[in-house]
């Protein structure tokens, strides 16, 4: 089964002033192997679907099951440890803390997880290799590009291998080249057991995914499920 994800009559409303329904009972499968964009307007609900997914946030009602398991919404330890190990989060901000070096941000998350410094270091310094910004390992964000940055956010949310990684607009703040390049390393990123999901509004980044969806009306309507 390439199963990964699995969303069942998830629905999520918020409520201030006035109680609004953002995410309307979504049904919907998603299988490891595949890239998925995600489009639609803005204030369409997703971030607030990708929240649900990074298991940041919680449904108002409905569940949600990785590989087959459902997730219990209130065991904020235990999806914490979920998703350190399984999930990879990439934002459009830079998220980066900016007191630490491009390797600290990068290793922390790998030592977060495990306790064990040296082999984080070691990972880390592998990813940021592969990223190409070996020379940058040193640099405080603040020192870094707009690209390198999101490199790095890219190599943060790899430390862990997750089988799945979640993109917010990764590259909504780049010029178009340098945009291109973030896509470049985020579609390496692909491999038969891992499931990536990204949020854009870009036409052209969103048609280079597997499977184009829409958010339209608090529910995601698939453009084109084709295969690559
Ligand atoms: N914590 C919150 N409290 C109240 N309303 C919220 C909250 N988070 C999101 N919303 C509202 O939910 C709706 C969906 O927001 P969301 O950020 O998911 O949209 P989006 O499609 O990601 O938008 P954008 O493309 O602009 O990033 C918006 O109307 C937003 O104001």
């Amino acid at each position: 089964m390439n199963n990964l994800i699995t969303l069942k009559k998830i629905s999520k409303s918020f409520s201030n002033n006035k109680k609004i329904n953002v995410l309307r009972k979504i049904d919907y499968t998603f299988s490891k192997g595949k890239i998925y964009s995600l489009m639609g307007p803005s204030g369409s609900g997703k971030s607030t679907l990708l929240n649900i997914l990074s298991l940041i946030d919680k449904p108002t009602i409905g569940s949600l099951s990785i590989n087959n398991t459902s997730i219990d919404f209130n065991d904020n330890n235990g999806n914490d440890n979920l998703r350190s190990s399984k999930i990879g989060i990439i934002y459009q901000q830079n998220n980066l803390l900016s007191d630490f070096t491009a390797l600290e941000n990068v290793y922390f998350a790998g030592l977060a997880l495990s306790g064990e410094k040296n082999n984080s270091i070691k990972k880390a310094k592998k990813i940021i290799k592969k990223m190409g910004l070996s020379s940058r390992e040193q640099h405080y964000p603040s020192e870094l590009s707009g690209g390198e940055i999101q490199r790095i956010s890219i190599a943060r949310a790899l430390i862990n291998e997750p089988e799945i990684i979640l993109a917010d607009e990764p590259t909504g703040s780049l010029d178009r080249r340098t945009a291109k390049e973030v896509f470049k390393v985020l579609y390496n990123l692909k491999n038969n057991n891992r499931l990536i999901i990204y949020a854009t509004h870009n036409r052209f980044f969103a048609n280079m995914a597997d499977c184009k969806l829409e958010m339209i009306d608090g529910n995601i309507k698939t453009i084109n499920a084709g295969i690559k």
